[in-house]
């Protein structure tokens, strides 16, 4: 296992390029399933998690194809099988997303209850409910799902009880080979979502009003081949724009989205940053002085999103006054919190609420990665910290940031990965 080494207490300046979603590939790359064409996608960044995802369709027959350069070409002409098998799903919770395709392709599936990052229990009873409603047979097996929906699945109307980004995908990649129409309310709005449904669109699908709360399905017998390219990485964009702002300087993100980090821009602003925006790039700019407290709460897109919560809160470490971090997505979030306390930051969680006292000065410290954000909000830190912080268990971090240390080092950053012997 590798751990990454930083010599911090330098400010960061340069420019990065923001490579196609985590969020948004992996879904994607399940769409391969539905059809028995080539989908192409050619900026997919190259991940643990899209890896893994590539392993488990492989398995379940898909020619997964990469390069040349970041071009990933997935075809699945004929399927071998419709199981899911634990050892591949077990690493990535999106993975469960082969279950939804399986069904409208194959009729049936038997797929591994998910895993991902221990962020929160996250059920998938929204995802399971949807199905049924689509006229699935499911049934919970020793751990699997096994589903069935003799002569295909047909169209329904669906209201979500609460917003879910998973099941909201999940149904439209299982209805929109549906008989008939299906009408999804209470939808969740991400940008990942809109560029699901444009991909399926442009493979001959009928969907309407994504990125809206009421998405509209005319099932159709079948899709295309496709080439379609990842949106840009809104998580990335804004785990730099923070890391920036933490350490200081001036960094220009290009090939984003500036539209789609709408909650996270003056946020910044009034911690005391220069932010100059336009549609595909933004300049962070940070000068002497420390960052002003703001207080910020997840919520579902277009709220400020959860995924950014542990990289804000490690800018919050050194602001001068008191933030309160508000997480509303999943229950146990805070994870990073006593590893940023190692590194001398001043929090106090409350049930939900994150409680931090910004400190003058954070210092480098053997600190332990425990999920994906929460691994980049410890780099953060430790690029402003003085000294020098080794992070351990980086795995969390290869499953959604590519190339981060190239990414850093172009600005100046002193980080380096290095053999663990943990
Ligand atoms: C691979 C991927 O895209 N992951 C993202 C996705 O996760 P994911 O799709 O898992 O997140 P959801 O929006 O589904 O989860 C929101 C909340 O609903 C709960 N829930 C969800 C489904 C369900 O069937 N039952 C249920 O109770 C979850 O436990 C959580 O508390 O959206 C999250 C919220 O923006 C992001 O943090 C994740 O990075
Ligand atoms: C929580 C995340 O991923 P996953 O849903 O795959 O666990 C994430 O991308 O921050």
């Amino acid at each position: 296992m590798d751990k990454i080494v930083i010599n911090g207490g330098f400010p960061l300046n340069g420019e990065i390029a923001i490579s196609g979603a985590k969020n948004s590939a992996i879904k994607l790359m399940a769409v391969s399933l539905l059809t028995d064409q080539p989908v192409e996608l050619p900026n997919m960044p190259r991940l643990r998690d899209t890896r893994f995802m590539g392993q488990l369709l492989a398995h379940l027959g898909v020619e997964v194809e990469e390069g040349p350069g970041p071009k990933m070409t997935l075809h699945a002409k004929e399927l071998s099988g419709t199981e899911a098998p634990y050892d591949l799903v077990r690493k990535m919770r999106a993975s469960f997303n082969v279950l939804g395709p399986l069904l409208a392709r194959e009729h049936k599936a038997r797929v591994s209850l998910p895993g991902g990052c221990a962020i929160g229990a996250r059920p998938v009873d929204l995802h399971l409910k949807a199905f049924e409603q689509l006229g699935a047979k499911i049934e919970l097996e020793k751990g699997y799902v096994v589903a069935s929906a003799k002569g295909g699945l047909k169209g329904a109307d669906i209201t979500f009880p609460f917003i879910s980004v998973g099941a909201t995908e999940h149904t439209i990649l299982a209805a929109v080979l549906a008989d008939g129409e299906t009408t999804l309310n209470n939808c969740a709005r991400e940008p990942e979502i809109v560029d699901l449904v444009e991909c399926l669109n442009a493979m001959g699908a009928k969907i309407f009003g994504a990125g809206r709360s009421e998405i509209k399905i005319e099932g159709v017998s079948s899709l295309s081949g496709v080439s379609h390219s990842v949106v840009p990485d809104r998580i990335e964009a804004g785990t730099y724009a923070l890391a920036a702002a933490t350490a200081g300087g001036s960094v220009r993100l290009t090939n984003i989205r500036s539209d789609h980090l709408g909650s996270l821009w003056p946020l910044i602003a009034q911690a005391g940053c220069k932010v100059s925006l336009d549609e595909t790039t933004v300049l962070i700019e940070r000068g002497g002085g420390r960052p002003k407290a703001v207080d910020v709460e997840t919520q579902a897109y277009p709220g400020f999103p959860t995924d950014l919560q542990a990289q804000f809160m490690g800018l919050m470490c050194l602001a001068d006054g008191v933030s309160i971090i508000r997480e509303n997505i999943f229950e146990n979030r805070f994870m990073h919190c006593p590893e940023l306390v190692r590194m001398g930051a001043d929090i106090t969680v409350k049930g939900r609420e994150a409680i931090v006292r910004g400190v003058k000065e954070l210092y480098g410290a053997p600190v332990m990665a425990t999920d994906l954000r929460a691994s980049a909000s410890l780099i953060n830190c430790a690029l402003a910290a003085k000294g020098e912080t080794h992070i351990g268990r980086v795995y969390h971090l290869d499953r959604g940031f590519e190339h981060i240390e190239i990414k850093l080092g172009q600005c100046g950053a002193r980080i380096e990965r290095m053999p663990d012997d943990e």
